[in-house]
Order: structure tokens, then C-alpha cells, then sequence
């Protein structure tokens, strides 16, 4: 369940990637969906059947990588499903990782799905933001641990449908401990800022 390597294809990457983008835009649509009932329970129907034509594929095995600390390509690979960053979990929105000098960036705009007060990104969709972004951060350097804490100032309201860039880079490293920091810019502007603690340590032995 836990594999740290795949022989996945290309090809095969495509098509899971494609099927968790369609399931986003699917869940998305739901939010906003104000259709006649029998529409809806047509759409049920047709979900019922893509069910049940999965689930004769559904192992203890994932396709790809649970987690690839080699990746050197799209960060976001580091861990294909998770459920912040992932590009093969539709709960994930399509947040994109790079590297730009000393810092990691995340770059995203949120829907519907994640609004917590009205036309706002929820807190909660937030501090996954930070505690993924952050924890990639210590893995690119090749160090991955749990978070012992992390503690996030809200300065001000994050807007749903705008382009929001999250910046995370280590600030100190001793022993086994990293502390990496963070904010969150909206047209050059600072709404949220955040830091967190990380101890290193084999996660996949337990
Ligand atoms: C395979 C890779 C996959 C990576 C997945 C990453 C996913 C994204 C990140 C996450 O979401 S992780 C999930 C949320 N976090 C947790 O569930 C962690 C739960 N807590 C724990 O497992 C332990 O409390 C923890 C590993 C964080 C620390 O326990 P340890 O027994 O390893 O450490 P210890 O308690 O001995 O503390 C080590 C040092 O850190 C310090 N420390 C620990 N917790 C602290 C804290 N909260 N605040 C300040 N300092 C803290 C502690 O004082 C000590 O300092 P010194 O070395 O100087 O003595």
C-alpha cells in the first residue's frame, strides 16, 4: 500500500491523472449543481456505474508511488496521492510545486469545494496548504518527518478564484529537527503567514 517505487508508464500516469481531473471538476460541479431531480438521479445512476466498473480493480496495491523522495521532476510527486497536493487524488486541488531559490512555491486557486466563509478559502484547506507545502520543503532536501507543530496567522480573509501563491523555506535545521516557515501572497499582499516544526525521522519502518 506504502510503495516507494511503481513501473507505472507514461501512459498509465496519463490516464489515473485524467480520471482524478475529472473527478475534481465532478466534485466542484456538485457544489454549485442546482439541477431537476431527475437529472440528478440520472447522474447517480451513471456514477453507480463507474463504480462498480472500478471496483473489480481496486488491490491493496497503488499503481504509483506512495511516496518518491527521488523525484526531480514535479515536486507534487514527491507524493502522487496526497490529499493536499496530489495530482492523483481528486480531494487535492490543482495546486502546482516548484522550486524558486531558496524557496518552495505553491501556486493554486480554489473553488466551491474548499470555501469556508463566504467567497473565502476555509482555514482548515489553508493549514493543509502550509503543513504539505512545508513538509515537501524538508523532503526536497531530502529529510521527511512528521510535524509537530504547526501555527498559522490569519491576517486576512483568503479569496476563493484568485491566483494564491504559498512560499515555504527552511529556517533552521539542528539535529533532527527543521523549522520552516511560510506565507501566502494574494497580489503581491500577505494574508496568511505560518511556521512549523518537523522532526525527522523513517516513517515508512513503522
Ligand atoms: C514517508 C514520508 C511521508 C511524509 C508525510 C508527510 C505528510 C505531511 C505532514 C503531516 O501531515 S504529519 C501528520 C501530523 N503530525 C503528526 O501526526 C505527528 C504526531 N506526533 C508525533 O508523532 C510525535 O509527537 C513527534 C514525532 C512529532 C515527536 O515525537 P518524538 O518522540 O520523535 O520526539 P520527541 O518528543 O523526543 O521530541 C524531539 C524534539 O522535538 C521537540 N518537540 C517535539 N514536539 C514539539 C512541539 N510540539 N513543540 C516544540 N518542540 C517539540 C522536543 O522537545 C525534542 O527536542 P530536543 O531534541 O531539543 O529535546
Amino acid at each position: 500500500m506504502h510503495n516507494t517505487n511503481s513501473d507505472a508508464s507514461d501512459e498509465h500516469r496519463q490516464v489515473l491523472k485524467k480520471l482524478s481531473g475529472h473527478l475534481r471538476n465532478i466534485i466542484e460541479q456538485s457544489i454549485v449543481l442546482n439541477a431537476p431531480d431527475k437529472v440528478i438521479t440520472d447522474i447517480n445512476k451513471q456514477l453507480a456505474t463507474i463504480e462498480t466498473i472500478m471496483q473489480p480493480y481496486v488491490t491493496d496495491k497503488r499503481a504509483l508511488e506512495y511516496y518518491n523522495p527521488n523525484v526531480r521532476g514535479d515536486l507534487n510527486d514527491i507524493q502522487p496521492y496526497s490529499a493536499v497536493s496530489g495530482h492523483y487524488n481528486a480531494l487535492a486541488a490543482p495546486i502546482k510545486f516548484e522550486q524558486q531559490q531558496d524557496k518552495l512555491i505553491g501556486r493554486v486557486k480554489y473553488g466551491r469545494a474548499y470555501e469556508g466563509p463566504p467567497n473565502c478559502v476555509h482555514g482548515a484547506i489553508i493549514a493543509g496548504v502550509y503543513d504539505q507545502l512545508m513538509a515537501i520543503a524538508g523532503m526536497a532536501t531530502g529529510k521527511a518527518g512528521p510535524t509537530a507543530y504547526l501555527n498559522i496567522d490569519y491576517h486576512k480573509p483568503t479569496p476563493l478564484f484568485e491566483a494564491l501563491e504559498f512560499q515555504a523555506w527552511i529556517s533552521l535545521e539542528r539535529d533532527n529537527k527543521i523549522i520552516v516557515k511560510g506565507q501566502c501572497l494574494v497580489q503581491g499582499e500577505v494574508v496568511t503567514s505560518s511556521e512549523a516544526l518537523f522532526i525527522v525521522k523513517a516513517l515508512l519502518n513503522k
